[in-house]
């Protein structure tokens, strides 16, 4: 299949990497000439602790300069570039017929995604680590599920369901609000505390205050989102703090790099919606107010 990885970041390089071990026909779609060249020449570089390496000789082309029919877009890029891709998405007959799948943290794009043409758009969630090095180079740090669900149209379980290498592989659910809040809890919880704290995923775990501080925000979000406190949710919070231990967070390394962050999308989300419905919740208000004073010291 051809499969057009829209935004050459973390995941989209992961992404990349892993379509390409499973012998699909990919091309990274990115923001840059640079980086498009910079793949183009030198190929993926896919590192996996502690010493694996392997290069994917995959093409790269400037979004607006790509001129295939792909059979999938994944969209990579943060929320709040969303409006810009989706415009691309809306006016390029290039993806008119292409499924759509978007693997965005947070819930704010949820809407955005109806005003597109598409007949088959599918939403997703990542629960791997990632960091990109340089523009060609990523590395695989921590190794999680991937969860899609239809968002409109039919999901092709069959073909989603070969991609399987080693542990990686993707899972085509039915309930696509179920796993979306599922990720939301877990990144309502992980993104700002370790952005704020500045340390690794694994230190939620680790630091016995960082666990109590975890589980006040991970009560406070499943009452704003409406769910149980199970044990089996807390212990999924803490199963990814494992599994990406050694993962600096999205959000983490948007804060190092003076980027804006995806708090909107995450806490932003969550108090918007406690508001609607007269919830005070202030661990999630002091998160989401202490992300934005970072992003204003940028
Ligand atoms: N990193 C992680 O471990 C995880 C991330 N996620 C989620 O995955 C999504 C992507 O995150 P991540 O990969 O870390 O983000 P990055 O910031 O690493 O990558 C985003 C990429 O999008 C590119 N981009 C921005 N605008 C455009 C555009 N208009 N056209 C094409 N490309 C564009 C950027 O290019 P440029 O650099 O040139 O601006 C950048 O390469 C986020 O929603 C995040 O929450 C989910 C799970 C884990
Ligand atoms: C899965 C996790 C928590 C990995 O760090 C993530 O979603 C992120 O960094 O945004």
């Amino acid at each position: 299949m051809k499969i057009a990885i829209v935004g050459g970041g973390s995941i989209g390089l992961l992404l990349a990497a892993f379509f390409s071990e499973e012998g699909q026909d990919v091309t990274v779609c990115t923001r840059t000439a640079e980086q498009a060249d910079a793949i183009n020449a030198h190929g993926i570089k896919y590192q996996a602790a502690p010493d694996y390496s392997k290069i994917h000789r995959v093409s790269a082309a400037r979004v607006d300069a790509y001129r295939e029919v792909p059979h999938y877009a994944i969209i990579c890029v943060k929320q709040h570039r969303l409006p810009e891709v989706c415009s691309v998405l809306q006016s390029s007959p290039i993806f008119r017929d292409s499924t759509l799948l978007f693997i965005q943290n947070g819930m704010g794009h949820v809407d955005t995604l109806r005003s597109l043409p598409q007949n088959n758009i599918l939403v997703g969630i990542v629960e791997h680590g990632a960091q990109k090095e340089n523009h060609h180079e990523v590395r695989h740090t921590g190794k999680g599920k991937i969860k899609i669900a239809s968002f409109r149209g039919g999901i092709d379980k069959a073909f989603w369901g070969r991609m399987i290498t080693g542990s990686f592989r993707i899972e085509g659910k039915d309930r696509l609000e179920f796993i979306m809040k599922e990720k939301l809890v877990v990144n309502s919880v992980i993104n700002p505390l370790t952005s704020l704290f500045r340390v690794q995923n694994g230190d939620i775990e680790q630091n016995s205050f960082l666990t109590e501080l975890a589980k006040l925000l991970f009560k406070e979000t499943c009452s704003i989102l409406g769910i149980n406190e199970t044990t089996d949710a807390w212990e999924h919070v803490l199963r990814v703090c494992r599994s990406t231990a050694e993962n600096r967070s999205s959000m983490l390394i948007d804060v190092e790099e003076g980027r804006q962050t995806e708090i909107e999308a995450i806490s932003g989300y969550l108090l918007k919606l406690a508001e609607g419905k007269g919830m005070d919740v202030p661990y999630t208000r002091f998160v989401y107010f202490g992300i934005k004073a970072l992003e204003r010291k940028k």
